[in-house]
């Protein structure tokens, strides 16, 4: 497929948007990327995705498709040469997309919330719920997994690609609080798993810096307290 026909509207510390880039580079799919500024939307953003404005939008032979988990099943579904993405079987890939929504809706909004949190009750409160949801991700690998890699069995599948998207961000919350979330006591499987996806070579070329990650939430952490992240 000729690049020109394949843009991606997005960020490159954004999560969501890594989950494309994984998706596309698992299908080896070649694409323009189409950089967004950070604070501001582009015209092109505005009117593709006109109800979120939010990144990613993939654009395939000029129409747009919005939100990354619909773009990923999108992707797997048009380019089925490459390797599938979603379980084949019926039920694992309900189980996998009911996970997923657990992980956008519950999980990652208490990581969010844990890393923006203003008091300690707060704080005290959201980690907790970090823990809590990653020991049911524990479990939720071993039965998906089954005895596997990962998520989707020998290689990287939806629930790998829906969850690993928030490993950077789980690091860098990790070097900001200075302390362990992902535990070898807790959650001995998901710290071997993620250890796997990290390593895997189209994840680590897209996966942004811990490093960078720190510094874009130190940012945003001060905008939100309305003071100077130095
Ligand atoms: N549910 C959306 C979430 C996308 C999202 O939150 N994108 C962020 C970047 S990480 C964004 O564009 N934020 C800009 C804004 O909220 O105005 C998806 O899965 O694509």
């Amino acid at each position: 497929m000729a690049t020109s026909d394949i843009k991606l509207i997005g960020m490159r510390p954004s999560p969501y948007v890594n989950r494309v880039q994984y998706a596309l580079g698992m299908k080896s799919i070649d694409y323009e990327f189409l950089e967004e500024k950070f604070g501001s939307k582009s015209e092109l953003l505005i009117q593709s995705n006109p109800i979120h404005k939010k990144v990613p939008v993939l654009i395939h032979a000029h129409k747009p498709i919005c939100e990354s988990l619909i773009i990923v099943q999108y992707i797997d579904e048009l380019w089925t040469s490459g390797p599938s993405i979603l379980p084949t079987d019926p039920y694992d890939r309900a189980i996998a997309r009911f996970w997923a929504a657990y992980i956008d809706d519950k999980w990652y909004p208490s990581l969010k919330q844990f890393r923006m949190a203003k008091g300690e009750e707060e704080k005290l409160a959201a980690v907790e719920a970090v823990k809590e949801g990653l020991a049911l991700l524990e479990d939720a690998f071993v039965k998906c997994s089954k005895g596997k890699s990962f998520f989707g069995g020998d290689s990287i599948g939806y629930l790998d690609i829906a969850f690993g998207c928030f490993l950077g961000w789980l690091k860098a919350t990790e070097k900001l609080a200075d302390l362990k979330l992902l535990d070898k006591t807790t959650t001995p499987h998901l710290v071997v798993w993620a250890e796997r996806f990290c390593a895997d070579g189209v994840v680590k070329d897209i996966m942004p810096k811990t490093e960078t990650l720190v510094e874009i939430a130190k940012i945003l952490q001060a905008k939100a307290r309305g003071s100077n992240p130095n």
